[in-house]
């Protein structure tokens, strides 16, 4: 259509001139100047100095091909690209990945120049929310709405939500073991985390764990997009193209996308209700507990005039960040944890002594003191990484200093929690699930390095809910059950890298065998 557009035009100014003639003239200029691209990037671009492949520098091509086509293994890939280049490596046109431990504070800190990448965090499509706000004042005025319910304070007054929704879990495991049925911890933790982040944010769970096989189009539609997250990626055209897709249209591309419109459907009710309120005076808490919405319009500045928008934007986000996470962060721990029979015994008897009575409910202070516990949710979360991938952030723009090398402004940095958790140096023997290695007084400067949550001001806003889930999550089930992973064998869960980790193989199966005290 272009080309055509210039023949015309061409043809019009100088008609002697034949259609063949202008479209390789046409293709050469484009030749040429896709070459002086090249050759900028190679030579003169400032982030030529640093080392790489030449094909990295040169095109994007070469990181499209690990994340798409070798399907998500960039990040084994660059422990290869690593040995060869050593800390710092230039990874893409744009960007350069360092690895190495000591310097992650250096960027991520609280009062950090350095910002969320914008080509990065908008393919989510949540533009308004907290977590897709690049400008550092505006995240933190956004940020500082969400903050009060989300504080350990904030989570302790909600307790009793998880609780209960990890007692109707453990029925779901009991009615299974009655009923000589494989549990699917899979879908079953993404249950327990969808019941939970809904009932927070519109104090009405979904109710996904009294489901019969722990179905739900909100994951399902979750687990979608991760998939598709490393092909967006490469081509944010598309991205964009789908976010403005009439939903209808989105569905026949993406059948399982249909959870997003309830989900959005359901916050549209929510606020709306909320605004009623808002109008009519009425604006008391929920009498069960608070939500998500209730928090901010609570500490809006101005709440009949807050944007709708804005704030479905929040809800996507906060709803679609505590459902994989730590639904995967269980999954990991748990079969970590099966696996070896001395850490199941370990972790049982250290629970059975905190708590005899094998039905008592555990609390989340308590379960924070029991040392054993807390050095399974510390591996737990090494070996999970939190996010999988790069958190891309941009040098500011007159440069940097980061790990000892000086950073062009405007560029982008990106470290990534799945080398940082296997540094050697601060985790030897990394790839073993190993509680005891934080049993010693040294480990706990170690904890600095447990980077799963990221750090400074865009750390997880959900830090307090996740840990609070994992704790008692953790301490209820290996209290009650001993878990029998025979059916599928010891081997590790194999996963790819769609920057959160996700699946690669069979989902986590297992039988939850009652303890009898
Ligand atoms: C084990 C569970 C979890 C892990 C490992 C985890 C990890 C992370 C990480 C690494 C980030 C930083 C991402 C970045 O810089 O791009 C993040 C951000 C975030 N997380 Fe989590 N998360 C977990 C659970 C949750 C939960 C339960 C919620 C809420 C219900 C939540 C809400 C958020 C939000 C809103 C952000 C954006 C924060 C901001 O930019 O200000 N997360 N999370």
């Amino acid at each position: 259509m272009a080309l055509d557009a210039v023949i015309s035009y061409v043809r019009e100014q100088a008609p002697g001139i034949s259609r063949g003639t202008i479209a390789s003239t046409v293709f050469v200029a484009w030749l040429v100047y896709r070459i002086g691209i090249v050759f900028y990037r190679l030579y003169l671009d400032p982030l030529s100095k640093f080392p790489g492949p030449k094909l990295a520098a040169a095109t994007s091509l070469y990181e499209m091909y690990y994340d798409i086509v070798e399907g998500g293994t960039l990040v084994w890939k660059m422990d290869e690209l690593h040995r060869k280049y050593g800390p710092i490596v230039r990874i893409s046109p744009h960007s350069l990945r360092l690895r190495k431990s000591s310097a992650y504070h250096e960027i991520h800190r609280m009062g950090t120049p350095f910002t969320k990448d914008f080509r990065f965090y908008h393919l989510f499509g949540i533009p308004r929310s907290s977590f897709s706000t690049i400008d550092i004042n505006l995240h933190r005025q956004r940020r500082s709405m969400l903050n009060p319910m989300f504080s350990r304070k904030g989570i302790l007054d909600l307790e009793f939500l998880i609780k209960e929704k990890i007692e109707l879990l453990c029925r779901r495991m009991k009615e299974h073991e009655v009923q000589d049925k494989i549990f699917n911890c899979h879908q079953a933790f993404a249950a327990l985390t969808v019941d939970i982040v809904t009932e927070f944010a519109y104090a009405k769970s979904y109710d996904v764990l009294s489901t019969p096989d722990f179905t739900s189009r909100t994951f399902d539609a979750f687990d979608a997009q991760h998939e598709a997250f490393l092909v967006l990626k490469h081509f944010p055209l598309m991205a964009k193209i789908m976010q403005n897709l009439p939903f209808w249209i989105l569905l026949r591309l993406m059948p399982d996308g249909a959870g997003f419109a309830e989900l959005e459907e359901d916050a549209k009710v929510h606020l709306s209700a909320l605004f009623d309120r808002i109008r009519t005076g009425t604006m008391e808490k929920n009498t069960t507990h608070r939500t998500i919405f209730e928090e901010i319009l609570a500490e809006h500045p101005d709440p009949k005039n807050a944007d709708p928008a804005e704030l479905t934007d929040e809800a996507m986000s906060v709803v679609g960040a505590g459902i994989h996470t730590s639904r995967w962060a269980l999954c990991v721990g748990l079969l970590e944890i099966a696996r070896d029979p001395l850490i199941q015994t370990k972790l049982y008897e250290e629970l059975k002594l905190a708590s005899p009575d094998i039905d008592a409910e555990f609390s989340y202070l308590h379960c924070e003191k029991l040392p054993y516990l807390r050095g399974v949710i510390l591996e737990t979360l090494r070996l999970s990484y939190g996010v999988m991938g790069p958190l891309p952030r941009r040098v500011p723009r007159g440069g940097a200093v980061v790990g000892g090398y000086h950073l062009p402004g405007d560029s982008t940095i990106e470290m990534d929690n799945y080398s940082l958790h296997h540094d050697e140096d601060i985790f030897p023997d990394s790839r073993r699930f190993w509680p005891e290695r934080w049993s010693t007084p040294e480990s706990k400067q170690n904890e600095k390095f447990v980077n799963a949550f990221g750090a400074g001001p865009r750390q997880c806003l959900g830090i307090n809910l996740a840990m609070c889930e994992l704790y008692l999550s953790f301490a209820t089930i290996f209290r009650r059950f001993e878990i029998d992973i025979s059916a599928r064998g010891t081997q590790r869960m194999k996963y790819k890298e769609h920057w959160m980790g996700i699946l690669r193989d069979e989902p986590l199966k297992c039988k939850f065998i009652s303890r009898k005290e």
